[in-house]
């Protein structure tokens, strides 16, 4: 694992929704300046796991840590970023950035002014008074990806952030990710349907079982170098090896859950 301090932590953890047990045994450490892609099939758990990082969820059994202290109540170390963005219809791109930095207590004021150079940073420059209908799905992306990085976190978690865009804005999106990751590394969890995103972006593709009951099936390295040219990897013979290696795990548990959904 790379960094020198674990970040996440999870330890046989079972979560279970009453009756219902969606995650059985799920080991997952992620270390403070990785970054790790999470893929499944539809329903494995995915949202869940990361709502067991974030202290929203508690396990039925195993263990939780954060930086190796056991997580009590939410994890205050991580950031979210959702499939819906949530920005807020009424605010300006800049306001929306600095919603957060508002929240903990600092003025608007003090908000915008950090908020510029971060809108920057995700290409956004000129677009601050912006409302979120005035801005293309991406370009929202951008925003909600600038509103959950300005606070910080040292664990960045993402569902699905891209998977409502068509892919050549995904793969802009990829690009800036990926600058802003390696610029200053975090500790970083991506959910993702999508294999090619999870091995584009990732130094460790983790693959989920089918549910219910769904466990860890594979933990691949992903060696390509970085960093990485997010539009010519897709062609080099490395990364096509390793998509059919993680594919011929990920692939039998994608039937599976056909199987049990017809
Ligand atoms: N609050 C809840 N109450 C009951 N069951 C739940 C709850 N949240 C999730 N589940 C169930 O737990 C399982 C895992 O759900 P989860 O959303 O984590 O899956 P996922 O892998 O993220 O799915 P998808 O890829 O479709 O987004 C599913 O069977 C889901 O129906």
């Amino acid at each position: 694992m790379e960094g020198h301090a674990t970040a996440v932590d999870l330890r046989d953890v079972m979560i279970r929704f009453g009756e219902f047990t969606a995650v059985k045994s799920m080991d997952l450490t992620v270390g403070e300046t990785e970054f790790v892609a999470v893929v499944g099939p539809t329903g494995c758990g995915k949202s869940t796991i990361l709502n067991t990082v974030t202290g929203l969820l508690k396990p039925a059994a195993g263990d939780v840590r954060i930086f190796g202290k056991p997580l009590a109540g939410l994890n205050d170390q991580s950031g979210y970023m959702l499939q819906q963005e949530g920005l807020l219809p009424w605010k300006t791109a800049q306001d929306n950035v600095g919603l957060g930095l508002v929240f903990q207590g600092r003025s608007v004021e003090e908000a915008r002014e950090r908020a510029r150079p971060w809108l920057a940073k995700v290409g956004l420059r000129g677009f601050e008074e912006r409302y979120p209908h005035q801005l293309s799905g991406g370009q929202r992306k951008r925003v909600a990806m600038a509103q959950t990085l300005i606070m910080e976190p040292r664990i960045v978690l993402m569902d699905e952030p891209f998977s409502a865009l068509d892919v050549h804005t995904r793969r802009l999106m990829h690009r800036i990710l990926l600058d802003l990751w390696q610029a200053d590394r975090r500790s970083l969890i991506f959910i993702t349907h999508d294999l090619d995103e999870a091995i584009t972006l990732a130094d460790r593709v983790v693959v989920m079982s089918a549910g219910p009951a769904s466990r860890m099936v594979g933990d691949v390295r992903i060696t390509l170098p970085r960093p990485r040219d997010v539009s010519a990897l897709q062609t080099t013979d490395e990364f096509v090896a390793l998509y059919r290696e993680i594919w011929s795990l990920l692939g039998a548990e994608v039937e599976k859950s056909y199987a049990t959904q017809k």
